[in-house]
């Protein structure tokens, strides 16, 4: 594991206490939007704390390590014309991306006999015999004996991109995978768009195969070594951040047609915890548009959404998307053992599904300690017990919160309340140290720089609802070199 999930999550909190804040801007009004390997960029903004100066520049929108992509312009340099030498798209290494080649290898592949076939984990490609020895001579780890049912569960054949700052694949465990098509099964849906889940996909298709079930599904991922296992018609290689597709037209009709198809359709969508929340939801808040005209809808309904992300984000989910409410379920994954249950955490793990359907419409497994609360309508965890001051489940964690008085609100078990500081905080804080996250430009508790009336008048339009980015390291590094 390259990053402990605390060490990512106080990355998280740090980014609240630096000097310069990172934001992204959804409503750019640029005409020109440069593009990297990724598809267009995303313009963000650095905030300076200090100097209260704002300055605006494009960045990869699916990766925060630089060593990745390490696209980086300032809007300015980007609006002196510079355009032609920006539009680099032309120089990425398309032919390893086009779907039609990597299923024509993979066709041949499969028709070798097992002991025949192998795979190179290092460049995660299955291999044609006459291949073999190049990715040997370049010391890449080689496996051998892929058996046909290796080849329909590549979720556990391939390694997984673990890294935080770049896929994050972090696979769900059994048990999470049958809940959600169970739950999916319950509510009659019959089609399901997989974005950045994988292994859901992969399901349905396997239970397809075995004629367990009848349901559709499309996965739309970044990770290109999928190209190989499922045809154009189950995958299309997209980034989730800007709606991007690889595959140009023909995907973004299979897409469509997808959509179309009768029935109910969902989407199941588990992104990167760093992802730009703001990005991810007009992402979303497009293919619902896409879902409704397919289906010449014309009022606001939407597709089930079922958003896998950690419990730690819940505000900042509310803040651009008030309509989504967060289940108590909690997620397992395989490959990442603070997020799972039985190894993990003595809390269990911190991912939960946020969802824009009624908590109460979603049953938990009772059997798993899940109880309905008839006040607050929704299955609250074991742990969760219903406080009667607050009125809700009050509990977030894991653990059981209790109530202060004084602070007039449930808080962590861990927690005392100080008289001095006026606040529930952990029994060894220093006093006057609290943590006060107020508006970076007046100082004020009661509302973030986005919502400062002294804001510059000119950034209050385009920059809305944003997100601190977590491992701004990709834009502070390469500062030194610009200037
Ligand atoms: C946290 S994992 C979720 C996997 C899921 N838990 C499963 O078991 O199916 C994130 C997934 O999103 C994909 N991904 C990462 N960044 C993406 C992006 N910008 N656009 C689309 N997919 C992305 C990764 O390849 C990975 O499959
Ligand atoms: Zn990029
Ligand atoms: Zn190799
Ligand atoms: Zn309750
Ligand atoms: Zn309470
Ligand atoms: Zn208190």
């Amino acid at each position: 594991m390259n990053e402990s999930f605390y060490s990512f999550n106080i990355l998280l909190y740090n980014m609240a206490a630096r000097d310069r804040s990172i934001d992204v801007v959804i409503d750019t009004q640029e005409e020109f939007v440069p593009e990297c390997e990724h598809g267009p960029t995303l313009m963000f903004s650095r905030f300076d704390t200090r100097t209260k100066t704002e300055r605006r520049f494009f960045a990869c929108s699916a990766f925060r390590d630089k060593k990745v992509c390490s696209f980086f312009k300032w809007v300015e340099d980007v609006k002196q014309n510079k355009r032609k030498q920006l539009m680099c798209n032309d120089s990425f290494p398309n032919a390893i991306y086009n779907h039609k080649a990597m299923r024509e290898r993979f066709a041949k592949v499969k028709n070798l006999s097992c002991n025949e076939r192998s795979l190179c984990v290092d460049c995660g490609l299955f291999l044609l015999p006459d291949e073999g020895n190049q990715h040997k001579e370049e010391k890449h780890t080689l496996r051998y004996n892929i058996t046909d049912e290796m080849l329909s569960k590549p979720t556990e054949l391939f390694i997984p991109f673990d890294d935080n700052k770049t896929y994050a694949q972090y696979l769900f465990t059994k048990k999470t995978v049958n809940f959600l098509l169970d739950l999916l099964v319950s509510m009659d849906i019959t089609s399901v768009l997989c974005i950045g889940c994988p292994r859901i996909h992969e399901a349905i298709q396997n239970r397809m195969k075995e004629g367990k079930f009848s349901m559709k599904s499309l996965l739309l991922d970044l990770d290109h070594r999928y190209l190989q296992v499922f045809p154009p018609e189950q995958l299309c290689r997209y980034n989730m951040l800007n709606n991007h597709f690889f595959g140009g037209d023909i995907d973004k009709n299979t897409f469509k047609k997808f959509l179309h198809v009768n029935g109910k359709v969902a989407i199941v969508t588990d992104p990167p915890f760093g992802v730009m929340v703001d990005a991810l939801y007009k992402t979303l808040n497009i293919v619902q548009e896409e879902w409704r005209t397919a289906r010449g809808i014309e009022d606001t309904t939407e597709m089930p959404v079922f958003w896998f992300f950690p419990y730690f984000m819940e505000k900042r989910v509310n803040m651009s998307c008030p309509s989504y409410s967060m289940l108590d379920y909690k997620v397992d994954y395989d490959n990442h053992d603070l997020f799972r249950g039985d190894k993990g955490r003595k809390k269990g793990s911190p991912v939960r599904i946020f969802t824009n359907l009624s908590p109460k419409l979603i049953p938990l497994p009772q059997d798993d300690g899940y109880w309905y609360c008839d006040k607050c309508e929704r299955y609250s965890a074991q742990e969760n017990k219903h406080c009667s001051k607050c009125e809700c489940c009050p509990t977030k964690d894991g653990s059981t919160y209790k109530h202060c008085d004084v602070c007039k609100r449930c808080v962590k078990p861990n927690r005392i309340h100080c008289s001095q500081c006026n606040i529930c905080d952990l029994p060894e804080h220093t006093c006057g140290q609290s943590i006060k996250q107020g508006c970076h430009i007046c100082g004020a508790l009661d509302h973030k720089r986005r919502e400062c009336p002294n804001k510059n008048k000119s950034t209050e339009s385009s920059v809305i609802r944003t997100q601190k980015r977590k491992g701004c390291e990709q834009f502070s590094s390469k500062k030194k070199k610009r200037k």
